[in-house]
């Protein structure tokens, strides 16, 4: 049995680390928001400034939605009234608040949680900004300028911190058996035997898709046999999605309830989209604001007014709207009085019909699908469901995983994920707070993450061993965890992918996945040449992949200073890179790639740098607006014809910094289709292998030398200078 982790621990240690998480996101969000003004903030794409509201509505789920567009002071006439360009999405928690005036100083603090109305933005158009108010009473600001702030989202933390809080109050006699397997503290129970033996029942499954490769319809036999826990490894483009749409519908011929839960709203809407064609009794939780809108029709929101059970409520809707309007055309006090008073007693029997509808609908749902965050709503408090399934499981900390896990009844759990690829962010890895929590822990005598893994494998007589406290990161997921804790047993790798040209795959595979990966036939020889419309033949797009040498010195990397630099999924302060004769190559490239018929659309570039990301779409956006611009993180689970990789990094001192990571290099080059372009400086990046591999070559363009290239490459990643 595997070495046992004592669960009451594990859950102070991780709610340490929550908090250690907490306390820098808030104090990297208040410090941008108090220590620079709103033009500032709306420079960097965290604010907009200068609006009114232009409507008030009732929107889905009878929440107030406010529609705020630009003061029709300051545009001119005759011009149109665009909102400037700015960062805010659909899904941001923000604040509308009035506008603070000129005069207001720079350092004055704004205590944004406490003022204004907060709430989550439903849409953004061109000339306005939708959204809808958390409270329902609230008094909506009017009459002078409002502007709109991005907040800190500080309310999935408090999930995980109540959900990690209950787990260390469970008594030893509340653990579950499924429980106990995820810690150590049970064995999992043997598998039947040889699953691809043809006299095996589950060998004999009838797919939905006949088209899932060998790989596939192992991974789903062995998570449809497997009694507790199962985790389904896809490296990228190998088809986890498509494997875990097989999967659910497979435990659903077998009458299962199943919780599927992912990391963000994309990620479930995702299979909620894939799963809409089979026709599929399902239920999605969640904000309508955050939900795409082909999955509304799915949305508990939604199904709550249109279902038969939903006419009930109905009724009692429409009398309310009868009743609130006739408070306007009332005078008399004591009717008004009356109104008010049939009014509360209206809304109190409509919340009871509307929980009684909303739980028929769900407890009648073989399929419920949720963030992992959604999935700890009223909603789902102790119902029963037989599997539960992440999706992007190496996305997910530890405790959003347990939201669900915790909170509703299951004995069986399905990761699906790739542990090779970038964890979720963590901001206080550097934080004296989680320095703290680490020299605690050594201080108890625990070994980092990985030997305590280590320890959990090599353990394996140990069985009266006592539970011991784990030490971990927040990085630590679960996928990770179980996977140290039980070993490669627990899980089925998909081999074939079906995104790269075999050449783009060879680096990771051989880095990586041991070699296992497979190019499918229909991508193993796809180049930008053969793309469906017309593109000239040329080096480049006969080529899948190039690599742009900038060694020698002339390409000196640049720190950044401390102004706000705006750039992948958000904005951060200072303290970045940039490369600004890298980023004139990477012009260079585009331009030679549009220029003989490629698509900018089909064009991507990333760069671990938020700096270098600010000043590549300075010098791209403008002349090819169709181009994608990402940060590597930014761009993971995404794709594009050809992708440009910006490394960046070229200093005398050899530092690679971020890209020392292996996992964010893998996520850098495994996003193209066809075409890989690496522009970076190999004396930086692979000083040792750099004499063997590059003194030939003349300094730049080492068109053709693919592989050494890549070995340079994988080279860093193993050395891992930070
Ligand atoms: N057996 C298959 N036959 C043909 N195409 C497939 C097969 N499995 C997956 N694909 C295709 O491969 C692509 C990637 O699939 P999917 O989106 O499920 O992958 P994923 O592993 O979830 O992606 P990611 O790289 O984001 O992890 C899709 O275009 C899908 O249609």
């Amino acid at each position: 049995m595997p070495k046992q982790i004592d669960i009451s621990s594990f859950a102070a240690t991780q709610l340490n680390l929550l908090d250690a998480e907490l306390q820098a996101e808030l104090s990297e969000t208040n410090a941008l928001l108090s220590s620079h003004t709103p033009t500032a903030l709306s420079r960097a794409g965290l604010a907009i400034l200068n609006l009114t509201i232009s409507a008030i509505r009732t929107g889905l789920g009878g929440k107030t939605v406010v529609e705020l567009g630009l003061d029709p002071a300051i545009v001119t006439k005759g011009e149109k009234a665009d909102i400037p360009e700015h960062g805010i999405r659909v899904g941001d928690i923000v604040a509308v608040q009035d506008q603070p005036t000129g005069s207001a100083k720079k350092s004055e603090k704004r205590d944004l949680a406490k003022k204004g109305v907060e709430g989550v933005v439903l849409r953004v158009k061109r000339e306005s900004v939708e959204v809808v108010l958390d409270k329902e009473d609230t008094d909506v600001p009017s009459g002078g300028k409002l502007w709109l702030v991005k907040l800190a989202n500080d309310i999935t933390y408090k999930r995980m911190k109540q959900t990690m809080s209950s787990l260390q109050k469970l008594s030893d006699s509340d653990y579950t058996p499924f429980m106990r397997v995820v810690f150590g503290q049970g064995s999992l129970s043997p598998l039947p035997s040889n699953l691809n033996d043809p006299s095996n029942p589950l060998h004999k499954l009838e797919w939905n898709d006949p088209s899932l490769n060998d790989s596939q319809k192992e991974a789903v036999r062995f998570a449809v046999a497997s009694r507790e826990i199962a985790l389904i490894h896809g490296p990228p483009g190998t088809g986890k999605t498509h494997t875990l749409i097989e999967l659910i519908l497979q435990l659903l011929k077998q009458k299962l309830r199943l919780l599927v839960c992912g990391p963000s709203n994309i990620s479930v809407d995702n299979i909620v989209e894939r799963l809409a064609p089979h026709k599929v009794p399902m239920i999605r939780l969640g904000h309508p604001a955050r939900l795409l809108p082909s999955v509304l029709n799915h949305s508990l929101d939604v199904l709550t007014r249109t279902s038969e059970a939903a006419a009930l409520v109905q009724d009692i809707r429409k009398e309310m709207d009868d009743k609130q309007s006739s408070i306007r055309k009332t005078r008399n006090a004591k009717e008004r009085r009356q109104i008010y008073t049939d009014l509360k007693d209206l809304r109190k029997e409509y919340r009871e019909r509307e929980r009684g509808c909303v739980d028929n609908l769900i407890r009648g749902s073989k399929v419920v699908l949720a963030t992992l965050h959604g999935a700890g709503g009223f909603h789902l408090k102790g119902q029963e469901f037989d599997v539960v399934i992440v999706d992007e499981a190496s996305q997910a900390l530890e405790a959003q995983c347990w939201v669900p896990l915790l909170w509703v009844k299951a004995s069986k759990l399905v990761l699906a994920g790739d542990h090779l690829q970038l964890p979720p962010t963590i901001k206080s890895l550097n934080s004296k707070e989680a320095k703290a929590t680490k020299k605690e822990s050594k201080k108890k005598g625990d070994k980092p993450s990985q030997d305590s893994n280590a320890q959990a494998n090599g353990d394996a007589n140990d069985d009266k061993a006592k539970p011991v406290a784990p030490s971990m990161t927040l990085e630590t997921t679960l996928f990770d965890r179980l996977l140290a804790l039980h070993g490669p047993s627990i899980k089925r790798m998909l081999t074939t992918q079906y995104r790269m040209h075999e050449k783009i795959m060879q680096f990771p595979s051989a880095q990586l996945y041991e070699s296992k990966l497979i190019a499918a036939e229909t991508v193993k020889h796809r180049l930008l040449r053969d793309l469906p419309y017309k593109v000239d033949e040329t080096d480049d797009t006969r080529e899948a992949i190039v690599f742009w040498d900038t060694q020698g010195g002339d390409f000196p990397e640049k720190n950044e200073d401390d102004e706000i630099k705006k750039g992948g999924k958000g904005m951060s302060l200072g303290d970045s890179k940039s490369n600004e004769a890298e980023a004139a190559l990477v012009k260079l490239h585009v331009s030679n790639l549009t220029g003989v018929g490629v698509k900018a659309e089909d064009i991507a570039v990333v760069t671990p740098y938020n700096a270098q990301l600010a000043l590549l779409s300075a010098m791209l956006k403008e002349a090819y607006p169709g181009i994608e611009l990402g940060s590597v993180d930014g761009f993971q689970g995404r794709e594009k014809e050809a992708v440009i990789v910006s490394l960046v990094r070229s200093n005398a001192e050899h530092e690679v910094g971020f890209l020392g990571e292996k996992r964010r290099l893998n996520v850098a080059m495994t996003r193209p289709r066809r075409h890989l372009c690496v522009v970076g400086d190999s004396d930086t990046v692979g000083r040792y292998v750099h004499t063997v591999l590059f003194c030939p070559v003349p300094r730049m363009w080492l068109r053709g030398l693919q592989t050494p290239a890549l070995t340079l490459l994988c080279y860093v990643s193993q050395t891992s200078i930070h």
